[in-house]
């Protein structure tokens, strides 16, 4: 359970949401996607979070899981494609635009030769930077990132945290990632917000408040309250 968070978001921003294992980081991007009932408020772009359906599909967020799963066979440029479900109507038909746009979301996460490839044969790594792809085109203003960089190598956590900047700073997104990756962050610019203090508070990211996040995250976890 979480407890006694205050946190006011002027978007666009990037915010790594850091804690120790359980320490509730998913369990926060449940409750923000409608998943879990909360006490208190939470507004989203003025709005009472419990009074909108479905805030996860309807275009006011976008939302990363930790494991996505399908059991189907599908290619990973269809599987992209889906990203656009918003723009159709149930008997649309997606146009070339779209197909175009899922190609140059490939691109961008450095995936297109992925293309054509079944999605469920691909490695963890590889699904994961599919997913991103698959987001980038919701066209939400928010976005939820549970640990995108996981299972992802060096390079791609580079460049993932690139893209995940480009969306800030280029298209005027604000991104929740939660991340365990805080090397990668000294490279970027936001804040932190780490579960694992006693009062979370939105911190500046800053070659100092990473080394303060870390010592905190070297400590033992306090007790659950
Ligand atoms: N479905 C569930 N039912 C009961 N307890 C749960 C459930 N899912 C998570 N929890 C508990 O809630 C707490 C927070 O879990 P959560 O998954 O939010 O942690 P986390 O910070 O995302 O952890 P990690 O870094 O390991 O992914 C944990 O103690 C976990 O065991």
């Amino acid at each position: 359970m979480l407890r006694n968070l205050f946190l006011c978001l002027p978007g666009p921003a990037f915010v790594a949401v850091l804690g120790h294992n359980g320490q509730g980081k998913t369990t926060l991007f449940r409750v923000l996607t409608g998943q879990l009932p909360y006490q208190g408020s939470i507004q989203l772009a003025g709005q009472e979070l419990r009074t909108l359906r479905r805030p996860a599909s309807s275009g006011h967020l976008g939302y990363l899981p930790q494991r996505g799963a399908i059991d189907f066979s599908i290619t990973v440029r269809e599987l992209v494609l889906m990203g656009r479900y918003r723009h159709h109507s149930m008997l649309s038909a997606y146009a070339p635009d779209d197909y175009a746009r899922a190609d140059a979301a490939l691109v961008a996460v450095g995936a297109p030769h992925l293309a054509a490839r079944d999605f469920t044969q691909l490695s963890g790594g590889e699904q994961q930077l599919v997913w991103l792809a698959q987001l980038s085109l919701h066209d939400a203003a928010l976005y939820l990132l549970d640990e995108p960089t996981q299972q992802l190598d060096v390079y791609y956590r580079r460049r993932v945290f690139d893209l995940i900047h480009g969306w800030v700073q280029r298209e005027g997104k604000t991104v929740l990632c939660s991340t365990h990756d805080i090397d990668s962050l000294t490279e970027t610019t936001g804040f932190l917000f780490n579960l694992a203090e006693d009062t979370p508070t939105l911190r500046p990211i800053s070659a100092a408040s990473v080394r303060e996040a870390r010592a905190v995250l070297e400590a033992a976890p306090r007790p659950p309250a």
